[in-house]
C-alpha cells in the first residue's frame, strides 16, 4: 500500500488519504473507514489512479454523496474514489445541459428550472450526484433519469474511457448497465425542453412541499431503502405489517414513512442491517412479498 500510495502522489493524484473515516461521507451517517480515499480532480487524475489501482491488485469502488450507500461498521478494504473539483459543474448548451458527475442533482434541477428548461422537476428532491443518479436511474414522480439523459462519460475501470448513448444504458427500475459493468460515469448530458420558469418553479415548490409532508428529510437516512415491489408500495406493505416505529439501537423505522430507516445519532450498520432484516421477515411471514434493498452495502462484512 505505501509503494501504491506513493506512485499515486508521484501522479499527483488530487487527495490521498489512509484510513479516512467514511460515516461524514454518507447521508445515513454511517460507516468505517477506507484503507485509502482518493478525490481525483480531473478525468486524466481518475485514468492514472485507476491504472495504478489496477497495477497493485487494489479493488476499488466510487462514492457519490453517499445518499443511497451503507457503508459497513469495518468500513472498506481497498481503494474509494470520490470525484473532485473538476467534476462538480454544469453549462447549458440550447435545450441541453451538460453536468459534471459530482455536480448535485438537485442543483441540476434548480438551475434547469432557472434557464427556463424543463424534465427535470422530478430531480428535486433527490439529494445525490449526477453520477449517483445516473447508476442509480435515480426518479420520482414518474419520470426519471432515462427519460432525460442523452449520453453519458464513463471511465472503465481499465482506465480507457467511452460516451455511452441513453440505449446503451440498459436503463430499467433504479438499474443501469453500470450495475453489471464496473465503470465511472465522469459526465452526462440530458436533453431538455424549453418551458415556463414559473411553472417549473411551482412543480418543483409543489414537489418539495409533498416531501417535506411525507419524508423524514430532517433526519440522517438514505431514502427508501427497499425497492417497491410490482403493483405495490414497500411502505404500505412495511406499515401494515406494523412496523412504523420498530427501533435497532439508533436506528428506526421512520414513522413517517414506512419505507425509510432513520438514524437517531450512532446507528451502526449492523442496526440498519438488524432492522431491514426484522422488516424483510415479518412483511415474508404476513403478506408473501420478499423486499429487495433499494440501498447499497458497501464494504467488508
Ligand atoms: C432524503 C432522501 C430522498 C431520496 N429520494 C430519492 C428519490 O426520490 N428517488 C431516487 O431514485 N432516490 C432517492 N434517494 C436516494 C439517492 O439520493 C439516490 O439513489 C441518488 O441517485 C444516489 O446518488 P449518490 O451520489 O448519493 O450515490 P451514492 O449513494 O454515493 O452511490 C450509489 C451508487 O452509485 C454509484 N456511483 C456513485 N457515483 C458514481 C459515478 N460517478 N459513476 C458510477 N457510479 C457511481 C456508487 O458506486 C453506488 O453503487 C433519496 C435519498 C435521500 C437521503
Ligand atoms: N435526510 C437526509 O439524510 C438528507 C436529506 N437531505 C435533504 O435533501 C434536500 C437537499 O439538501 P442539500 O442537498 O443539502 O441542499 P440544500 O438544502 O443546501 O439546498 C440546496 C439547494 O437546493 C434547493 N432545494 C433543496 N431541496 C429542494 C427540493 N426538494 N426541491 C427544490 N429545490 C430544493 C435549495 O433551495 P431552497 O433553499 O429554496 O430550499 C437550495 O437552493 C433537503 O431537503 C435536505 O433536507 C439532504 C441530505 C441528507
Ligand atoms: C425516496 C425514493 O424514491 C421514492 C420517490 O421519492 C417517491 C415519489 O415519487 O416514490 C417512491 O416512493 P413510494 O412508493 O414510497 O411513494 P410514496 O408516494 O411516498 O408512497 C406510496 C404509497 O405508499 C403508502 N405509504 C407510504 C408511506 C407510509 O408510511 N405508509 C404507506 O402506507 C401510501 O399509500 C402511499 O400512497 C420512490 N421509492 C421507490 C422505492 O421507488 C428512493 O428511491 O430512495
Amino acid at each position: 500500500m505505501q509503494q501504491l500510495v506513493a506512485e499515486l502522489e508521484q501522479a499527483r493524484i488530487g487527495y490521498v488519504r489512509l484510513n479516512e473515516p467514511l460515516a461524514g461521507y454518507t447521508t445515513w451517517k454511517i460507516g468505517g473507514p477506507a484503507d485509502l480515499f482518493l478525490i481525483p480532480g480531473t478525468e486524466e487524475e481518475l485514468s492514472a489512479a485507476l491504472t495504478l489501482l489496477h497495477r497493485h491488485g487494489v479493488p476499488w469502488c466510487v462514492l457519490g454523496r453517499g445518499s443511497n450507500t451503507l457503508v459497513s461498521d469495518k468500513g472498506v478494504r481497498g481503494a474509494v474514489i470520490k470525484l473532485g473539483d473538476g467534476f462538480d459543474d454544469v453549462r447549458f448548451e440550447g435545450n441541453t445541459v451538460i453536468a459534471g458527475a459530482s455536480y448535485s442533482f438537485i442543483k441540476l434541477s434548480v438551475m434547469s428550472g432557472k434557464e427556463g428548461l424543463t424534465g427535470l422537476e422530478f430531480a428535486g428532491g433527490i439529494p445525490g450526484t449526477v453520477g449517483g443518479a445516473v447508476y442509480m436511474n435515480a426518479g420520482a414522480h414518474s419520470s426519471d433519469i432515462s427519460r432525460i439523459l442523452q449520453s453519458v462519460d464513463i471511465t472503465w475501470e481499465d482506465g480507457s474511457r467511452a460516451v455511452l448513448g441513453n440505449d446503451q444504458m440498459a436503463f430499467s427500475y433504479r438499474h443501469s448497465i453500470l450495475h453489471e459493468r464496473r465503470g465511472i460515469v465522469t459526465r452526462a448530458v440530458f436533453r431538455l425542453a424549453n418551458g415556463d420558469r414559473k411553472e417549473i418553479a411551482a412543480a418543483l415548490a409543489s414537489f418539495k412541499d409533498r416531501r417535506l409532508r411525507t419524508q423524514p428529510l430532517q433526519m440522517a437516512c438514505a431514502g427508501s431503502v427497499f425497492r417497491n415491489p410490482p403493483n405495490d408500495h414497500a411502505a404500505r406493505l412495511i406499515e401494515a405489517a406494523g412496523l412504523k416505529g420498530q427501533r435497532e439501537g439508533a436506528a428506526e423505522v421512520s414513522q413517517l414513512h414506512a419505507n425509510f430507516i432513520v438514524n437517531h445519532g450512532g446507528a451502526s450498520a449492523e442496526d440498519v442491517l438488524t432492522l431491514m432484516r426484522r422488516v424483510q421477515q415479518t412483511v415474508e411471514q404476513t403478506y408473501g412479498v420478499s423486499l429487495v434493498p433499494e440501498v447499497l452495502l458497501l464494504g467488508e462484512r
